[in-house]
């Protein structure tokens, strides 16, 4: 079965055609997703395929109904599109993508694959807010999760790396991209994870904050006289790496701003390794230890310098890593030092291997 995938992100358009072995034929990847423009260019490239079964897309919030792979008909668009006000940045490059192909491939079979999926397994005390019980019930508030389809592969693939059984380790995964979060995944399950409600939660990533005090967004609105919409833009696109750097959230670009001397790249950078330091320690937390320690996602995978600083705090829980791998790894790679009591791997994110997968099993019971 050739498999189209399709994966909106929030500062990507990804999309591979995978073959019947998992081998990639057709790749199609945008860096920004505007509009129109690269709905038509996603339009033109699968025009121009020979050969497509079924299409998969990853969608962001799957919200309470859908705990696994749907495939989509008229109601089950529906019921992703009224998922939008919880996933504003998201759902609707989600939508666009199905529509787009299903313009080209009318009737061509087709599967939404959930980001929070994998997270529905997170136990009640991981996943719940402390609010009055009648609000989480009457809006169904919780902790969703979110990038589960690259935590659930990454951490097949550490256990594969590893020659161990995924149901026997003890894994925290890193998805470090222009959105980040972690898990903590035991015995093949997410058991906690930072992002929560919405991907605004937790680390702090390109554009977006990750967690800030409720209580500062309160005063916001009602002592500096902003408005919801003001704040939550803000939050959402000019905050994180670029609002701390006052340049871009490409973290590439903040390295080399802060090697240059710039003391608010340098200052964001350093921000961004405490809090993503300190995750990983509470992520242990949900775990009773570690076994290993899997960095993924565009920075996961290509950023010695953020993954060295991660860990040189990380010492006492027994993950060290080796300088020269961490320096030359080219994924996957393991990257652990002689002697260390915790392995560290850095693996390719392959969303588009989970969806593929999920979309066959989905489409072939
Ligand atoms: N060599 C690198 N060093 C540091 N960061 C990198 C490097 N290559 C890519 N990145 C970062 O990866 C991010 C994109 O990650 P990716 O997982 O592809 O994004 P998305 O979240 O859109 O799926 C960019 O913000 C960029 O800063
Ligand atoms: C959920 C999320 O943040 O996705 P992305 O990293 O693709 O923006
Ligand atoms: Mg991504």
């Amino acid at each position: 079965m050739y498999v189209l995938v399709v994966n909106a992100g929030s500062s990507s358009l990804k999309v591979r055609l995978l073959g019947p072995s998992d081998e990639v034929v057709g790749k199609l990847d945008l860096d920004s997703w505007q509009g129109a423009h690269e709905t038509e260019e996603l339009a033109n490239f699968v025009a121009g395929l020979e050969r497509v079964d079924a299409v998969g897309h990853r969608i962001v919030h799957g919200g309470t109904e859908f705990t696994a792979p749907a495939v989509i008909d008229e109601r089950v668009r529906q019921a992703i599109a009224g998922l939008t006000e919880l996933a504003p940045l998201h759902q609707p490059r989600g939508l666009a993508g199905i529509d787009a192909v299903a313009d080209v491939l009318p009737g061509k079979p087709a599967v939404a694959c959930f980001d929070t999926a994998f997270h529905a397994s997170l136990p009640d005390a991981a996943a719940t807010y402390a609010l009055p019980k009648t609000w989480n019930e009457r809006w169904s508030l919780r902790r969703y999760g979110f990038h589960g389809l690259s935590h659930d592969y990454a951490s097949r693939r550490a256990a594969e790396l590893l020659g161990r059984q995924v149901t026997d380790l003890r894994l925290v995964t890193c998805h470090l991209g222009a959105g980040a979060s972690l898990a903590a995944v035991g015995e093949g399950r997410s058991l906690d994870t930072t992002m929560g409600f919405t991907p605004l939660a937790g680390l702090v990533m390109a554009t977006r904050t990750g967690s800030v005090d409720p209580g500062l967004v309160l005063w916001l609105q009602e002592h500096a006289g902003l408005g919801a919409d003001e704040v939550g833009e803000v939050l959402e696109h000019e905050s994180g790496l670029a609002g701390l750097s006052g340049g871009s959230g490409d973290m590439r670009e903040v390295i080399e701003a802060a090697d240059a001397g710039n003391p608010a790249a340098t200052l964001a950078f350093d921000v961004y390794i405490h809090r993503l330091r300190r995750e990983i320690a509470a992520m242990t937390a949900a775990l009773d230890g570690i076994d290993a320690l899997v960095f993924t996602g565009g920075v996961g995978e290509h950023s010695p310098r953020v993954r060295a600083a991660a860990l040189a705090g990380l010492g006492y829980l027994g993950a060290v890593i080796d300088e020269g791998r961490n320096e030359q790894a080219t994924a996957d790679a393991d990257i652990t030092a002689a002697g260390a009591t915790v392995s560290t791997l850095v693996i390719t994110a392959r969303e588009d291997l989970e969806i593929a997968q999920h979309t066959r099993k989905a489409l072939t019971g």
